[in-house]
């Protein structure tokens, strides 16, 4: 294994590329950037050394919307419309997941994030407290929530609401600083408004986030409405549910007032292009509306049964085109507002700091390979990043300054495809088995 994968402590990445210059960057043994620049070297006494030459360092990609553990899914249940691929095949499935499976899937789904450049994700699943000893053991950051989902049943609300405080309380008690807990109400179309509010009280009175999927399909708007007399941003607002620590997941149906109203409660708004395509909800995120009123928009892949893989550089080049496509707008998100949505978007939609290589940040950074077919030739490498790569250009991630992943070697990376490969296997046979 290469030494540097299990080094720790202070690094220098020697002579990298930057904005088209060519510096270092000096990370100190907290894992925060100490300096950028010539003189960068000075200001630390490097235990690590890392060959910048031929490299393109970007700030860590942060996925905001996924089911890590879906990763066990992929592949699955494809081309489907959502309702139908839910209730018929994906739900039925999940009903025999394990912890093991949740802690299988989401080391596998962390090992993919990491190998294309994601440094932190919003996760929303089941048997959480698995989940979150995944992250732990691949040292990424997430947000971990609960899928709360009680279909109007009172006893069954009582059950999602123990199980989202037994999450919070696990959460808290591993007392690291990568892994944080949100409440996760999954739509307005399975939780009822009395479960939306518990979840928005619960999530204030602990000061954690909202993690939400929101007007995904036009089926979604138009059943709110015939059951509560209003759209879902508004039904979502009156239980209090729209906050600046709310992410929402989707948000392809939105007017343009509910844009405004999400820009105005501070929520971030999480694009999923890809699922979105593959499901066909047959409308993008206005995109353009968000951004008028001024909106956090942020980027996902959702899970890896609607996706289906978790590599974020891809995500970019699919909502650079969803939505000039859509809007009939070749001047809609540009390279740079991609990079933007993926990076410091995210990072301030998932609290973990600027989401930028900058002097006091977290050492959040990948390097990507500049010599690359898709590097080359390299008149921008914004625009290369998101039109022409994807996460096989991603050669080194590190998180907080420790070194995740190295010359694309991630340690284990063997044992958690098979053990991955096993569980998938094993929950398929459980499942039929049980038919
Ligand atoms: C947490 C639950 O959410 C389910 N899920 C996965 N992808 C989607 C999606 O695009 N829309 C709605 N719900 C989704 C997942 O299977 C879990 O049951
Ligand atoms: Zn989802």
């Amino acid at each position: 294994m290469n030494e540097i994968i299990t080094a720790r402590g202070s690094l220098l990445i020697a002579g990298v590329t930057i904005d088209g210059a060519t510096v270092d960057i000096a990370v100190d043994e907290k894992g925060t950037i100490a300096a950028i620049g010539k003189d960068a070297k000075k200001t630390i006494d490097a235990d690590i050394v890392i060959d910048g030459s031929d490299r393109i360092a970007v700030p860590g990609l942060v996925n905001t919307h996924t089911h890590a553990a879906m990763s066990l899914l992929r592949g699955y249940a494809d081309d489907m419309i959502l309702q139908d691929w839910l209730s018929q095949k994906i739900w039925p499935l999940e009903a025999h997941l394990t912890g093991d499976d949740v802690y299988a899937g989401t080391r596998f789904a962390c090992l993919e994030m990491i190998k294309s450049g994601t440094v932190a994700f919003n996760d929303m699943y089941f048997f959480m407290d698995r989940a979150a000893a995944a992250v732990d053991d691949m040292g990424m950051r997430a947000t971990l929530a609960y899928g709360f989902i009680d279909l109007g049943m009172e006893e069954k609300r009582e059950a999602e609401i123990k199980a989202t405080e037994t999450l919070v309380a696990h959460v808290r008690s591993l007392d690291n600083p990568r892994i944080r807990v949100a409440v996760g109400p999954h739509s307005v179309y399975t939780v009822s408004p009395e479960g939306l509010r518990w979840c928005a009280e619960y999530a204030a009175e602990q000061e954690i986030g909202i993690h939400v999927h929101l007007s995904e399909t036009e089926k979604e708007v138009v059943d709110c409405v015939a059951r509560f007399g209003k759209r879902p941003a508004y039904l979502l607002d009156d239980c209090g549910c729209l906050t600046p620590r709310t992410v929402a997941a989707h948000c392809c149906w939105l007017d343009e007032a509910e844009c405004r109203l999400l820009a105005e409660r501070g929520v971030t708004a999480s694009h999923n292009p890809a699922s979105n395509m593959k499901l066909a909800v047959n409308r993008a995120m206005p995109y353009h509306w968000l951004k008028a009123a001024g909106a956090n928009v942020s980027l996902g892949t959702d899970g890896c049964s609607s996706n289906n893989n978790l590599d974020l550089m891809e995500e970019m080049k699919f909502a650079a085109l969803l939505q000039k496509f859509a809007w009939n707008s070749p001047t809609l998100l540009p390279a740079g507002e991609a990079i933007e949505m993926a990076t410091a978007a995210g990072a301030r939609a998932l609290g973990t700091g600027p989401g930028t290589l900058t002097v006091g940040a977290p050492a959040d950074i990948v390097l990507l390979d500049a010599r690359a077919v898709c590097n080359t030739p390299l008149f921008h490498a914004d625009s290369n990043a998101v039109y022409a790569c994807n996460g096989g250009a991603v050669m080194t991630v590190l998180c907080q300054g420790r070194v995740l992943m190295h010359e694309r070697e991630v340690p284990g990376e063997e044992e958690i495809v098979r053990e991955a490969a096993a569980a998938a296997r094993s929950l398929v046979d459980r499942a039929q088995d049980s038919s």
